[in-house]
């Protein structure tokens, strides 16, 4: 018996020797339908991997703190292993600091017969403060995901204001886009989502994205020639998928909440633990590649090499027309929201950052 309990001692001890250091994961918008998804998914480790604790940081406004509170009593009921600590809190600086990883929600969802730029007015100013406390408090290798719409002229507007902090550490989700996207074509050709590879989501997170099968491939196969049906692909597949948030708001009356916890724990681990030559798409700071100008963040293929950096899919060829004018209409569309959020980006805007990526 004491020699069973010295065993069980010193394996605690050695594990505790081996554990790795918390990592810092700020969320804001913590009390809302996506982050009461969200924040069960990185306790329980199912984001950034069976080993690696996590200190949770979470932001909400005033109203909020009511609500969330109930949400850290759940955290605590759940007992997660890798839970290390939780903080709640309105203060930004307070909320993002040291974090290493930083998900911003917090923002308002659009209703019935709203399209996502309409939230440009209510949010964009959200994502000007945080960046600014980003910029202030956050570790000086912070990656962030924005999740609030519109996603990618949120992001966009939290970069201009963090000047020391490289634009390629802000990121726009549009891996629910990939994922429904990868959905669609599992279903329609009989095979499994994992069989589906190398779907692509072109430019912002709207009714506007273009999501490309040219690249794609179903059980290693090019997925064009598996679906056999250009009708379907052009009438059906791009509309659905760029419709599909309206779709869900329509069923549901309220926007989609745990598919996208779901895609933004997917997109976190991906950056994190690295996904090998998996395309990836995500709204990144534009490079000037495929016609698109700099300064917009344009949704691309990229390969994540993990510990936060990730690669542009480069030596594509020349896209056809057909996918030139997609391209082309979201890239636009980009420019306009751009426009509408003038006032909240500084003159010199992007910074250098510690952790440049291309
Ligand atoms: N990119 C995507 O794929 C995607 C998918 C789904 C939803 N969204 C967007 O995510 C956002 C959140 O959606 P939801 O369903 O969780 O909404 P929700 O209304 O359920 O929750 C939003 C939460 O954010 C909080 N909040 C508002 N302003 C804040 C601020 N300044 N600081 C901190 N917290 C703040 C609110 O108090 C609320 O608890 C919406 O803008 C929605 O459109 C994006
Ligand atoms: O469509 C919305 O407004 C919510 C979200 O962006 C989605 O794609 O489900």
């Amino acid at each position: 018996m004491a020699s069973r309990l010295l065993a069980r001692r010193f394996a605690s001890s050695a594990a505790a020797a081996t554990e790795k250091k918390p990592i810092n994961v700020a969320v804001t918008g913590a009390a809302g339908a996506i982050g009461y998804a969200l924040l069960m998914r990185i306790a329980s480790g199912d984001m950034l991997g069976p080993n690696q604790p996590v200190n949770l940081q979470l932001i909400e406004t005033e109203p909020g703190m009511k609500p969330l509170s109930g949400v850290t009593m759940e955290l605590a009921d759940c007992a997660f292993p890798l839970l290390r600590s939780v903080q709640s809190t309105t203060d930004l600086e307070a909320g993002f600091g040291d974090a290493g990883l930083a998900i911003l929600v917090g923002a308002r969802p659009r209703s019935k017969g709203m399209e996502r730029g309409d939230l440009l007015t209510a949010n964009a100013s959200i994502f000007a403060a945080q960046g600014a406390a980003l910029n202030a408090a956050a570790a000086r290798d912070v990656s962030v995901l924005v999740v609030g719409n519109p996603a990618n002229t949120n992001a966009l507007v939290a970069s201009a204001n963090a000047p020391d902090l490289s634009p390629a550490q802000f990121m726009a989700m549009t891996r629910l886009d990939q994922s429904r996207a990868a959905a669609a074509v599992a279903a329609k050709t009989g095979a499994h989502v994992r069989d589906v590879e190398r779907v692509v989501i072109w430019g912002n997170h709207s009714a506007t994205q273009y999501p490309d099968l040219t690249h794609a491939t179903v059980r290693g196969q090019p997925a064009l020639k598996a679906i056999g049906d250009d009708a379907w692909v052009k009438k059906t597949f791009i509309p659905d998928v760029q419709k599909r948030g309206a779709a869900i708001i329509d069923a549901r009356g309220a926007s989609s909440a745990a598919s996208a916890a779901s895609a933004a724990v997917d997109h976190m681990r991906d950056l994190v633990v690295g996904a090998g030559d998996a395309w990836l798409s995500m709204g990144i700071p534009s490079d000037g590649s495929y016609g698109v100008e700099e300064g917009l963040w344009y949704s691309v293929p990229v390969t994540c090499a993990g510990k936060g950096v990730y690669q542009r899919v480069g030596g594509l060829p020349k896209p056809d027309d057909f996918s030139a004018s997609m391209m082309d209409a979201t890239r636009k569309e980009l420019l306009s929201e751009r426009d509408g959020v003038r006032h909240l980006l500084p003159k010199a805007a992007g910074g250098k950052g510690k952790k440049g990526r291309k």
